[in-house]
């Protein structure tokens, strides 16, 4: 029996999932970054990974023919010549870019995904001014540097976590525009992802009791993973991911682009995956409530009575989508005495930012919405789907599978010719044996 490893690095915790080739889970391992010590992210990200690997059982270690990672996107580091990180990595939601933006706009075409504080290009241009930049060869994502971990070829990443740095991925070639940056480091080759990179370091592979012929694959981002799990296969279907964060995907023929409100879109094969992330979502919740309260009040909530409270939850100020401003402010007033409404009206809100991301995505020319998927922490609330299906006006489901890990564990399958590669057009829910056991 031949074997498929995603390994999920979210923005909670990092997660494995082995699958056999008929997409049936053998394996779940979980790493909760609660221990992570932000000074030292990427020892932790390290220990992550490789207790992840020495939570499969050896017999199914044997077996595994192919690895891929997804990271969160934009999350992104600088190392030198043997990959050992010169400084901290910056997060996915770091928005301190924002003071390189003018210098941006003299390059960048006007309304390229690039100009938004969060984008990779505006982060490398953000470290490119630190003291530490002198010592940095290469510019890596979070998922490029992982898996560089597992396979040694230094500079190597995937067309979804390189379209925030610029990368032109209908030609699949770095822009023109790019060059006149001068960047004194390398930016890492490009490959479709899913794309075989090399197998396994020996020591790893020796070490662990992984076959060596192992080939490790170019990875993806964290909510496009949850999107290849999800069942979503049809232009005008979605994704919602409500974890920490909330992040839609619209499967759609047109592309469409617009930093004025985080819109971008990533290719998956012949279709776009059109969307964008919010700063909202179960970050928020989680500082309000424990996931048995949200549990529990949830269910006294009337979800087809709209909640007149307009909130704007966010941890800080600062939001990507579908409002592109790094300074937007939360607004979580009024508070009312009972925590049934307050919840209510998080609820509401958030389901309102996500039906006005969809709205408009559609505006813009994305195909028209059809179907919701949900993924994430937030997926199995029903009191939500209700509120969300209310404001969406389309039917709103869990997705076939939440986890990204399985998605990731599907692109390294299909990477290596199982099934078939990428443009994932997969009817899961036809031809997968496992879909209905999953929920
Ligand atoms: N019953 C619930 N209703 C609504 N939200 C919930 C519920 N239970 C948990 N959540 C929210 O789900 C979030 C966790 O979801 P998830 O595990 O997908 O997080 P994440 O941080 O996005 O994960 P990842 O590590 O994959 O990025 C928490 O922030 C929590 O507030
Ligand atoms: O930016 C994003 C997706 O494009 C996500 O918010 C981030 O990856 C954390 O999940």
């Amino acid at each position: 029996m031949s074997l498929y490893l995603g390994i999920d690095f979210g923005t909670s915790g990092a997660r494995a999932a082995v699958i056999d080739k008929d997409a049936c889970i053998q394996f779940e391992g979980r790493y909760p970054f609660d221990m992570l010590n932000a000074f030292d992210l990427t020892n932790c990200w390290k220990d992550a990974l490789f207790n992840l690997l020495e939570q499969i059982a050896e017999e199914l270690r044997r077996k595994v023919r192919a690895i891929a990672i997804n990271g969160t996107s934009s999350t992104v580091l600088l190392c030198d010549s043997t990959g050992q990180p010169v400084d901290t990595p910056l997060l996915y939601n770091d928005g301190r870019g924002a003071i390189v933006m003018e210098e941006l706009k003299t390059v960048a075409p006007p309304n390229h995904t690039v100009l938004g504080a969060t984008s990779s290009l505006a982060k490398l241009l953000w470290m490119s001014q630190l003291p530490s930049f002198a010592e940095a060869t290469h510019f890596l994502h979070q998922a490029d540097w992982l898996a560089f971990l597992l396979h040694g070829q230094l500079g190597v990443s995937d067309y979804h976590n390189a379209l925030k740095l610029g990368y032109d991925v209908e030609k699949l070639e770095y822009p023109d525009w790019l060059e006149q940056l001068q960047i004194k480091v390398h930016l890492p080759k490009v490959l479709a992802p899913g794309t075989p990179i090399a197998e396994l370091r020996a020591e790893v592979a020796d070490g662990l009791g992984f076959r060596r012929d192992c080939l490790v694959c170019a990875g993806t981002t964290d909510s496009i993973a949850a999107f290849l799990a999800s069942g979503a296969t049809l232009p005008g279907e979605a994704v919602t991911s409500l974890g920490s964060t909330l992040v839609l995907k619209l499967l759609s023929r047109i592309r469409v682009d617009d930093p004025r409100y985080g819109i971008y879109s990533h290719r998956l094969g012949d279709l776009w995956l059109t969307g964008g992330a919010s700063n909202t979502g179960g970050a928020v919740l989680k500082q309000f409530f424990t996931n048995a309260e949200l549990e529990s009040l949830s269910q006294e909530i009337d979800g087809f009575k709209a909640s007149q409270l307009d909130y704007y939850p966010l941890l800080k100020p600062g939001e990507r989508f579908p409002i592109n401003d790094p300074n937007l402010s939360a607004r979580l007033e009024p508070r009312p005495e009972s925590q049934v409404e307050f919840l209510h009206g998080l609820l509401e809100s958030i389901a309102r930012i996500e039906a006005r991301g969809y709205e408009l995505l559609q505006d813009l020319g994305a195909d028209k919405l059809t179907h919701v998927y949900t993924a994430g922490g937030g997926a199995g609330n029903l009191v939500w789907r209700v509120i969300r299906g209310r404001l969406l006006q389309v039917p709103v489901e869990c997705s076939v599978n939440a986890e990204a890990a399985f998605g990731t564990a599907l692109l390294a399958m299909r990477g290596i010719g199982i099934v078939s590669s990428l443009p994932i057009k997969t009817a899961w829910e036809g031809e997968n044996p496992c879909a209905s056991a999953r929920g």
